[in-house]
């Protein structure tokens, strides 16, 4: 099992850190077989897995539910639980109670928190109690609605210095690692640069120390729209619909089920139930 301590030296060795989302225990086992770095856990699960329009509705019992989930499909792997919207605001005593909860349920390695500011108290703690943190910066989709939407991040001189001291402070706050979210890649490079914790980018350009990427987008699976920054590498959802329709068609003709499929009852118990009939 890697830690952080695996990363920071992933990043001084330059080699790059592959993170993927999963949010349940098939997707989770196929990333860890995959030889992903990190699982993240992460409250997109709203939108791709429950059907929500953003990730502001998800809640702690959501996470710790497919938290529980991935863990028992990745075992060998660091997986990174997001702390849901609203969920590590407002006081300190309830942020660290709701972390304790996510982290000693799922057994995740980290938790994931949007934002510094009033947030950098919160890694302070959360760090000195003993659980890692990674940070998450640029398009924070927690706070989209503030932000006015989802949109790209840091692309102005004094937003750029801006986030880059939020970087600065989060990693002096005891972050572990973080994330950066649509931003020019020319700042992502900057802050990746600036900092000694790893930094992990979703269209934030190629120059961080990892990249990662939400599981249904990586892999095609579902009909929501693609963000920009995304690749996919498989076509899923056609295959799956293709399978499926396949299924109703077979049903429907009677081609399935084949005899194959069937169980016999032995000619003699025949006999003795319908008698001489
Ligand atoms: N399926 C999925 N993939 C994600 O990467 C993702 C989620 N859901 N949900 C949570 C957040 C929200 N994210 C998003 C969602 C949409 C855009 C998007 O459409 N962006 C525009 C750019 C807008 C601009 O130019 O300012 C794009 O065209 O990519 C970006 C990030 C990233 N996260
Ligand atoms: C997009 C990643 C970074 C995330 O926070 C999520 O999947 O919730
Ligand atoms: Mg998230």
């Amino acid at each position: 099992m890697k830690n952080t301590a695996s990363f920071i030296k992933m990043k001084t060795q330059s080699e790059k850190i592959a993170m993927l989302t999963a949010y349940d225990y098939p997707s989770a086992k196929l990333a860890e077989e995959s030889g992903v770095d990190v699982i993240l856990v992460g409250d997109s699960l709203g939108m791709v897995v429950l059907g929500y329009d953003s990730t502001v509705k998800v809640t702690v019992e959501d996470m710790i539910h497919h938290g529980k989930a991935v863990r028992r499909g990745a075992k060998d792997t660091f997986i990174v639980v997001d702390m849901p919207f609203g969920s590590y605001h407002g006081s300190l005593d309830r942020s660290l109670q709701q972390a304790m909860r996510i982290f000693q349920e799922t057994g995740a390695e980290a938790l994931k928190l949007e934002g510094a500011d009033e947030v950098l108290d919160v890694i302070r703690l959360l760090t000195r109690t003993g659980i890692p943190v990674v940070g998450h910066l640029g398009l924070t989709p927690q706070t989209a609605g503030v932000l006015g939407g989802y949109k790209v991040q840091g692309k102005t001189a004094h937003a750029a210095q801006k986030l880059l001291e939020d970087a600065k402070a989060c990693e002096a706050a005891g972050a572990c690692m973080l994330v950066l979210e649509c931003i020019p890649y020319q700042l992502a490079r900057e802050v990746t640069a600036a900092l000694s914790i790893p930094v992990i980018g979703i269209g934030a350009g190629a120059e961080t120390d990892g990249q990662v990427l939400v599981y249904h987008d990586t892999l095609k699976y579902g009909s929501h729209h693609l963000p920009k920054f995304v690749r996919s590498y498989a076509e899923t959802g056609e295959i799956m619909k293709n399978g499926l329709s396949a299924y109703v068609d077979e049903v429907k003709s009677g081609a399935f089920p084949a005899e194959e499929h069937r169980f016999t009852m032995k000619e003699e118990e025949l006999q003795q139930l319908y008698g001489g009939k």
